[in-house]
């Protein structure tokens, strides 16, 4: 299987027929742990802009990304220096730095000590109206996902509505940079779940990112121009007692030929608000206890070595 064998899934399919919209997904996840995703809204014109402005970020000198470090933040926003953040268990640390921003809330909002206020680089002057924009788009298309993966687990289609409304939804800004000999045995990302509901990714222009599907074998992932890829997180493997387990990626090192050259990448952690219980529903292989998303997320951040 490559994902050229795979067929995009129209998230329109949503408004027109959400029956044959959450089969669809449900097909997908159950055949290679994750879907490829057309027509989901977003304009290529935004993506670009978002990733002139993500160049220039890391392009500015390692004294000045370090100003954006929010010390005991976990990371949760703004800048995490190059060789922090490493895949549960492993020795070593992934060959990234990445930008978090978050969702913004109104001031005094009851969410408001979980879900900081974002930070901005005053150096790159479009960061944040293009970032931000790219933030909200991606909110809105995972939100018409998870309605069609709320029926494909028979539940009412805004199941997942409130939920998520006020999530602690996450937009990565990922920078691998080149990678030298020196850094032998180390790898871009190790092999990992993600934290949280489902993760959208737009396609990176440099290849690397590997998907482990449910017959045990790696295949390369490349959203195809105009597509997203969108895989589980371990949130939603909880909530749906392994029916929909979450998907192990990774992302490999370059080829020698490609080894000089950066990427960049920007997945889109779709979270649930900090206080909803996660309540594993009953009839899947899995069980596990109530706990909050924010009791899980924190428990996960100290694993990943961002706490
Ligand atoms: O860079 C990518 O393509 C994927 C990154 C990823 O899996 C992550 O940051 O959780
Ligand atoms: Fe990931």
């Amino acid at each position: 299987m490559t994902i050229a064998d795979i067929q995009p899934i129209r998230l329109s399919l949503v408004d027109t027929d959400l029956p044959a919209a959450a089969a669809a997904f449900g097909d997908a996840f159950r055949r290679t742990g994750f879907a490829v995703v057309a027509d989901h809204g977003i304009p290529q014109s935004l993506i670009d802009r978002a990733l002139i402005a993500t160049r220039a970020l890391f392009a500015l000198p390692a004294a000045t990304k370090a100003r954006y470090v929010i010390p005991g933040g976990g990371g949760q926003r703004g800048m995490t220096a190059f060789g922090i953040e490493a895949a549960k268990g492993a020795a070593r640390a992934d060959l990234k730095e990445f930008w978090h921003v978050g969702r913004d809330l109104p001031a005094g909002h009851r969410f408001s000590a979980t879900m900081p206020p974002n930070i901005w680089p005053d150096e790159v002057p479009d960061f944040h109206a293009a970032v931000g924009a790219l933030y909200a788009a991606l909110d809105a298309a995972g939100r018409r996902m998870l309605r069609a993966i709320a029926v494909h687990l028979q539940r009412a289609p805004d199941f997942f509505d409130e939920p998520v409304a006020e999530g602690n939804s996450i937009l990565r800004l990922l920078h691998y940079p080149p990678v030298q000999i020196a850094e032998a045995g180390a790898i871009r990302a190790g092999a990992h779940e993600d934290i949280n509901v489902i993760t959208l990714l737009l396609g990176a222009e440099e290849a690397g990112l590997q998907l482990l599907s449910p017959d045990g074998t790696w295949h390369d992932i490349a959203a195809p121009q105009g597509s997203l890829v969108c895989n589980i997180g371990d949130m939603l493997q909880r909530l749906t007692g392994g029916r929909l387990p979450s998907t192990t990626h990774r992302v490999v090192n370059p080829v020698p030929e490609r080894a000089a050259f950066p990427r960049y990448s920007t997945p889109f952690f779709l979270h649930f608000r900090p206080d909803y219980r996660i309540e594993t529903m009953p009839g899947g292989p899995l069980t596990a206890p109530p706990i909050t998303a924010d009791a899980y997320l924190h428990e996960r951040l100290r694993e990943i070595k961002l706490l």
